[in-house]
């Protein structure tokens, strides 16, 4: 039996720090959504009690460092399965980009897994489970939009933002989530985004009062830390982009744009600046 799943990127419409916790975690406010930009992964069963990753992507892990490894692993040792699998990944999604390419796969696995092995799991116990592998997977798991709380594993559903362009730009960099949250000051943070004022916007359909209340607190961090990230966005400002924000912890910057010959405008004169561009919708 084969069975597939897709593996959509995120974006995060807002991102508040609230403090450092005791744990050594952040705790977060976001307004998360997915964007139709998607990995798609092919899960096979193999008779041996083994897990085989492969993709054609050459710059990712293939062993236990990888997430959908790890997310296979984890479903094996909780429910006894002794069968094994063999994992495809078709890597569409920029890796260590802002964009929770890693996490999505492992949500797209748990829930692969589930189906191919018949497993009956409930989606909030995959959401538990996908916790345990990072802070991004439980909202992965179910995707749609939602506002994130505690390290991100809390989330409430809301309705979808209304419908617009998204152009998405990494620059060539590596940005590590650890070190990103590891130099932010939570206490000197000047510009708290709202995230009642994302919700309103979305709940209205307001696409400019949207654009206008886009914030990031770790924008400050990876932006004194890489300038392109900075001359990046700027550049997105300049051209006309509707509204401009970090995802995660970057590099990647989004823009969002109503119009549609205004969104390819802004892909056209990006792409000579930046190699890895996209343009694509929101998963709505
Ligand atoms: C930046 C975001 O992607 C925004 O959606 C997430 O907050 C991070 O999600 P993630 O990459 O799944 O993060 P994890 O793999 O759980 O954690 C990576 C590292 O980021 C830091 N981290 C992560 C989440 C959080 N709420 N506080 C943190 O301080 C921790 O140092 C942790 O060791
Ligand atoms: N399936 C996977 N796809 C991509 N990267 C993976 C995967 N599994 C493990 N990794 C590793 O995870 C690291 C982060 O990659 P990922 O693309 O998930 O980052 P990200 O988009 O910044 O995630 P987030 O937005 O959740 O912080 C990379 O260094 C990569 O080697």
């Amino acid at each position: 039996m084969k069975v597939l799943e897709k593996a959509p990127a995120k974006i995060n419409l807002s991102l508040d720090v609230l403090h450092k916790r005791a744990d050594g975690y952040h705790e977060v406010e976001m307004v998360m959504t997915m964007v139709d930009l998607a990995d798609r992964l092919e899960m096979q069963e193999l008779p041996r009690d083994t897990i085989i990753i492969s993709s054609q992507a050459g710059y990712i892990p293939l062993d236990e460092k990888n997430l959908a490894f790890q997310a296979a692993r984890l479903i094996k040792e909780r429910y006894g399965v002794k069968k094994g699998v063999y994992i495809h990944l078709d890597k569409k999604i920029p890796v260590a980009a802002g964009l929770a390419g890693g996490s999505s796969d492992a949500a797209a696995t748990l829930r692969g897994l589930n189906r191919l092995w018949q497993l009956n799991i409930p989606t909030e116990e995959l959401m538990r489970l996908g916790a345990e592998l990072g802070s991004d997977v439980p909202f992965c798991v179910t995707g749609g939009t939602a506002i994130a709380r505690g390290r991100g594993e809390l989330l409430e559903p809301i309705e979808a933002p209304p419908q617009c362009w998204v152009i998405l730009a990494k620059p060539p960099i590596n940005v590590s989530t650890a070190d990103v949250y590891g130099r932010l000051n939570a206490k000197a943070i000047k510009n708290h985004p709202s995230t009642a004022e994302v919700r309103a916007a979305i709940e209205e359909r307001h696409f400019e009062r949207l654009c206008a209340s886009l914030g990031n607190v770790l924008e400050e961090v990876t932006l004194d830390l890489y300038p392109e990230v900075r001359q990046l966005k700027d550049c997105m400002i300049k051209l006309g982009s509707d509204g401009v924000l970090m995802s995660g912890s970057g590099p990647t910057v989004f823009g969002l744009v109503a119009k549609e010959n205004k969104a390819a405008r802004i892909y056209n004169g990006l792409r000579g600046f930046c190699k890895e561009v996209y343009a694509v919708r929101l998963l709505t």
